[in-house]
């Protein structure tokens, strides 16, 4: 390797020489002043084909922003429920302005804020804001955010049995209802698998925690195409980089280098403990504080802007960590809390009195932007017409099905969990007879299994397969690609198949196999009934599972309902006659008593019984 220098001694070039007999490569390569640090850009195409910066009103603008949220101070078991709310400021008067073609980063300890500012810009904020998001000198809302940008968020929310091109096809099939015919789809999803170096696994499974599928660097490059594919202004990211090993960590920014500066994007990203040499591929560093800003600057001015402030960087350290450092609250003790508050304190009016900062805020205050000062920036729910609902319905329904068809445990659980409870019902009674001793016991028996098993089976289907079809529309919902109803649809109706076939199963197997009444216009009724209550068991969790985000608890809240119902709707366990009012109502409100009705007439009617027993 041969460094070149300027005859000041800065470094302006590196020769790497791979082995004797290849070519020599040139890389521009820089110091970052005031840190004795080389940095060498492996990606020196992507620097170079770097086009100027647009100014003025093609830029995102944060303007004086303070976001304020209600929480309750506490935690439950100190009470926190019976104190008053009170008003949390979670940003405060951050300014930040980001133009076309620059990757910027966004850093600070945990809980300084960086989550709450790109959720604020991308308008998923939950609280008060005071203050402009504008982008082009308008209000970046809502609808503007949905249309021209896009915001990849910290989990990957993918279906782990599609493929790299079948995700983003039918993504881009959600995203484009209305104007892509499928040649068009097909031609923007290929371009944007070149532009993320996905090509090598466009035909793999994506993968997840219990699939094994392509790697994690390669899932990050997947959620972020998917955002590409309306070609976005703006991009956000939420720490893409968390979990990536450094390698794979550099090689991502490497890429949201390229797309920043080739494509002139504004591109915005969250990160956790960067390594050094992400650092010089950032145009823009901003650092928070406590929902303050203590740098938001150039990143080659981060260093000499603290070494000014009186705080250099230590050589050899990275500068970002060290900085991070600085701008984080030790609160082992109190003494180091005052410490670190007061230096804190004077980095944040050290920022707000610095030139970086007033230059921020003239263009901010010369550009023409027309951004409300106020909350309106969120727009009116989900809608839209009877033909582009069909279009999403259809998309949604393929897609789980191809989903569902791939999963190996899904898909044989569903057809084989249900006929397993028959198997064990057959062994328990074996076969019935019509000695009055056994053969009421035996029937009502079977009968009220297969009506409170049923709905449990369901349950189990919706807890195994529903959390995975949940988590992507909370994400493509946020996006406005559907309504909640069209996911609900496409679900309820995607089963039905495996419904009807697993309770066929169940019912053959256990009707003929045990001998119930040997008619097959009886037997359609007995299978009609459980399949409705499979069916329903199913519909209940996923709407529970909806309601709850929390998995564990929508299930345990779920079963819980069902026992409940099973024990006080078929009057089995206490006659119906003699419960109280109001569990009466809800008898006659649920459909447990019905089925169990059906089922004792459908099976009991006209039946003989013999006292052979004695
Ligand atoms: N809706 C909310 N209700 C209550 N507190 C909130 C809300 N949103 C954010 N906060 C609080 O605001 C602070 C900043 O949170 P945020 O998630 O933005 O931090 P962060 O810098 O992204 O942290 P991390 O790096 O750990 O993800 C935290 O103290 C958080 O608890």
């Amino acid at each position: 390797m041969r460094i070149t220098t300027e005859s000041d001694g800065h470094v302006i070039g590196v020769k790497f020489s791979p082995s004797n007999n290849l070519p020599t490569v040139d890389h521009p390569a820089k110091v970052i002043e005031g840190t004795g640090l080389l940095y060498s850009d492996d990606i020196g195409e992507l620097l170079t084909d770097k086009k100027p910066a647009d100014n003025g009103n093609e830029a995102l603008y944060v303007n004086r922003l303070t976001y304020t949220v209600r929480e309750r101070p506490g935690s439950w078991w100190q009470g926190c429920c019976l104190r008053e709310k009170r008003d949390k400021e979670v940003l405060k008067n951050v300014n930040i302005q980001v133009k076309r073609g620059q990757l910027t980063a966004l850093l600070g300890n945990s809980g300084s804020g960086k989550t709450s500012l790109l959720d604020v810009i991308a308008c998923r904020h939950q609280g008060k804001l005071k203050g402009k998001v504008t982008f082009g000198g308008k209000n970046l809302d809502e609808a503007t955010f949905k249309k021209k940008c896009g915001y990849v968020i910290q989990s990957d929310r993918l279906l782990a049995n599609l493929t790299v091109q079948e995700i983003l096809m039918y993504t881009a099939q959600l995203k484009f209802a209305n104007t892509d015919t499928a040649s068009t789809a097909k031609e923007r999803v290929s371009r944007i698998i070149a532009h993320m170096g996905l090509n090598h696994v466009a035909n793999s499974k994506v993968g997840g925690h219990i699939v094994r599928g392509i790697s994690g660097g390669e899932r990050r490059r997947v959620s972020i195409a998917v955002q590409l594919l309306q070609d976005p202004d703006i991009l956000l990211l939420d720490e893409p980089t968390t979990g990536l090993d450094s390698f794979t960590a550099h090689y991502l920014v490497s890429v949201l280098a390229k797309l920043a500066r080739s494509q002139k994007r504004i591109i915005l990203m969250s990160i956790h403990q960067p390594r050094s040499d992400i650092f010089g591929l950032f145009d823009q560093i901003g650092i928070l504080s406590l929902g303050e800003v203590i740098y938001f600057g150039p990143q080659i001015s981060l260093v000499p802007y603290f070494t000014r402030l009186g705080f250099p960087c230590p050589i050899y350290a990275n500068p970002l960590d060290h900085y991070v450092d600085l701008a984080s609250i030790d609160r082992r003790d109190a003494v180091s809390e005052e410490k670190t508050s007061v230096r804190v304190y004077e980095l944040k009016k050290g920022y707000v009195e610095s030139d970086i900062h007033k230059e921020i805020m003239n263009e901010m205050d010369k550009s023409s932007n027309e951004g409300t000062n106020n909350d309106s920036r969120k727009t009116k729910k989900y809608s839209s017409s009877i033909i582009t609902s069909i279009s999403l319905f259809s998309t949604l329904f393929r897609r789980m099905q191809l989903n569902l068809w791939r999963d190996k445990s899904g898909f044989s659980g569903r057809l084989t969990l249900f006929p397993t409870f028959a198997f064990f019902l057959w062994i328990f009674i074996w076969s019935l007879n019509n000695d009055i001793e056994t053969a009421v016991q035996d029937r009502t028996g079977i009968l009220f299994e297969s009506m409170s098993a049923a709905p449990m089976m369901g349950l189990l289907n919706a807890v195994a397969l529903f959390p995975a079809h949940r988590d992507l529309y909370s994400r493509e919902h946020r996006e406005g690609l559907y309504g909640c109803g069209h996911m609900l649809a496409a679900y309820f109706i995607h089963i039905v198949p495996f419904a009807i076939v697993a309770t066929m199963f169940y019912s053959t197997w256990l009707y003929w196999g045990i001998g119930l009444s040997p008619d097959p216009g009886r037997f359609f009724i007995f299978s009609a009934v459980c399949l409705h209550m499979h069916y329903f068991g199913e519909i209940l969790t996923v709407l529970f599972l909806i309601f709850f985000q929390n998995i564990e608890v929508g299930q345990s809240v779920c079963t819980l309902s069902l026992s409940v119902l099973a024990i006080i709707g078929p009057g089995l366990v206490r006659s119906q006659a003699t419960l109280p009012e109001p569990f009466q109502y809800v008898a006659y409100a649920v459909n447990y008593k019905y089925a169990s009705e059906i089922l004792a007439a459908n099976e009991y009617h006209g039946l003989q019984f013999s006292c052979d027993g004695g």
